[in-house]
């Protein structure tokens, strides 16, 4: 039987010594669908990404994976099921070039670091699938530079190529356009429509001209709890939601019309 909602929060709470930041959260992510959470700061995004991405452990409720439970899961054992978030590439990393991160990533996929040990030559076919995978996020050019060298907009593209690089069926993305320049954003919203054909997408994202663009499904979080969802139209709408925007961060809607 195939499960209508891949990713699944039933009654999820985080509790920071009796601080509430995510307060019984039933999120449902579709199939196939680029699905944004969004709210006012302090909502309790970033705690449901880091639920999610077995980063922190709940206080009370589940997290499903295509039907199955998945609370109890490491990170690693929940991404070999096809659940991975991007990450930000570390300052070890940063010291190697474009085309070394995706190996890597490649190699950690394969549960291959024996890799290491073979010949250059041996590596040539991971070097073909990994320049593969920078074309796919417009880096081809880019392949032999180092990371630490690359602009800011590209390293985050960079981080979407490692991500791809272990072919999830599940994209977690934690502010892909955060601190980026409007050239830069399109780029990105260009890059994330590509990559998520015949995956699933969830983001956690500021930019509400970018969720507009993307998105099929957008939650509104507010004070740890589920305020709207539904599409673009009908939560940027929605008094309850223009309301929790304008009571702490007066004019990010107008973002939307950007
Ligand atoms: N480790 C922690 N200990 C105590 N309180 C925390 C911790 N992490 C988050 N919080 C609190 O939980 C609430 C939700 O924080 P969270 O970072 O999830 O919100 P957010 O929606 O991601 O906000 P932003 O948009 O500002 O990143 C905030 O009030 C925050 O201060």
């Amino acid at each position: 039987m195939t499960q209508e909602f891949v990713l699944e929060t039933r009654g999820l709470t985080k509790e920071f010594r009796g601080f509430t930041a995510v307060d019984d959260v039933n999120l449902k992510v579709r199939e196939g669908h680029i699905h944004a959470l969004i709210g006012p700061n302090g909502a309790g995004k970033t705690t449901v990404f880091n639920l999610l991405t077995k980063f922190l452990p709940p206080t009370r409720g589940e997290i499903l994976y295509r039907g199955k439970p998945i609370t109890g899961m490491r990170a690693n054992d929940i991404a070999r099921l096809g659940l991975v978030r991007s990450f930000q590439i570390s300052a070890v990393f940063a010291h190697m070039t474009a085309l070394e991160n995706v190996r890597v990533a490649l190699q950690r996929r394969l549960g291959t670091s024996f890799h290491f040990w073979k010949s250059e030559r041996s590596l040539e076919p991971l070097n073909d699938q990994a320049l593969a995978l920078l074309d796919q996020v417009g880096l081809k050019d880019y392949a032999d530079v180092l990371t630490v060298e690359m602009p800011y907009g590209r390293k985050r593209a960079l981080e979407v190529a490692t991500t791809l690089a272990l072919d999830p069926a599940v994209m977690l993305l934690d502010e892909p356009t955060q601190g980026m320049g409007a050239e830069d954003v399109d780029r990105i919203v260009e890059l994330i429509r590509r990559v998520s054909e015949g995956r699933t997408v969830l983001m956690v994202e500021h930019n509400l001209s970018v969720v507009s663009r993307l998105c099929d499904r957008i939650t509104v979080l507010a004070r740890g709890s589920i305020l709207a969802e539904g599409d673009y139209a009908a939560v940027s709408t929605d008094p309850r939601v223009r309301e929790a925007y304008m009571g702490s961060e007066a004019g990010e809607t107008e973002e939307a019309g950007a």
